[in-house]
């Protein structure tokens, strides 16, 4: 937590700030860019997770019968923005693989910088903590739209937690100026945009990288 923004939470565990340096370096591979955001998911996953919510299921163990604590594995949406979000996905549904999945699909326009969507699938609102993950929140722009979103799908901001890798002041304001009550995990807040809106020093086009695109 910082003081300018209580609801952004950045994990500077060992591991995840280890392998996010690895993700930034220009050098590393599509393929090991890969397996990076996978893994930096599902450590940052641990953290993002830790609140959900629990229920007793009655089982027997060896020895005897308890009711022994479970996640309500139906009251789990992961929602990845298209396409960079599906990386982080990945590693987030070896995390909970009975979690529901939505997809948002946007792309940023080079010149405007604001995001148009293609695409919108999501699972009932229900009572259900959405997780959406995006490795940038760049201008925020498009983190504003996956909220947006949700909330015309019924989900409340009290019920959407946002993942991403790096985000930077200018993009938290943006965001917290519509969804401050929208708790948001990264790996780092960076310094600035550049003039095209990319986050420095930041790791370069996410989408690019993870696909190999461009
Ligand atoms: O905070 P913003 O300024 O809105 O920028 C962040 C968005 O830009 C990137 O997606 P992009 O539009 O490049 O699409 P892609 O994932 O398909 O590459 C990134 O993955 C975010 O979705
Ligand atoms: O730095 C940035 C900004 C937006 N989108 C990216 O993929 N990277
Ligand atoms: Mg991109």
């Amino acid at each position: 937590m910082t003081t300018e923004f209580p609801n952004l939470h950045v994990l500077d565990h060992p591991l995840i700030q280890h392998k996010l340096s690895h993700m930034r370096d220009k050098g590393t591979s599509t393929r090991t860019f890969r397996t990076l955001l996978r893994e930096i998911a599902l450590l940052m996953g641990y953290e993002v997770t830790r609140n959900l919510p629990l229920e007793n299921r009655r089982i027997e163990t060896p020895m005897q019968a308890m009711d022994a604590p479970v996640l309500q594995g139906k009251k789990v949406a992961i929602v990845p923005i298209l396409r960079a979000g599906n990386g982080m996905a990945d590693g987030l549904m070896e995390l909970m693989p009975g979690a529901r999945v939505g997809h948002i699909g946007l792309v940023r326009d080079p010149e405007t910088h604001k995001p148009s969507e293609y695409l919108v699938k999501l699972p009932e609102a229900a009572s259900r903590t959405f997780i959406l993950v995006d490795p940038m929140l760049a201008t925020g722009h498009s983190a504003v739209h996956a909220v947006d979103v949700l909330n015309r799908h019924g989900v409340p901001d009290e019920n959407i937690l946002f993942l991403a890798l790096v985000t930077v002041p200018e993009g938290m304001r943006t965001f917290n100026a519509k969804h401050p009550n929208v708790q948001v995990y990264v790996a780092s807040l960076d310094e600035r945009l550049d003039d095209h809106a990319y986050i420095l020093p930041g790791l370069g086009d996410a989408g690019d990288r993870l696909f190999g695109t461009k």
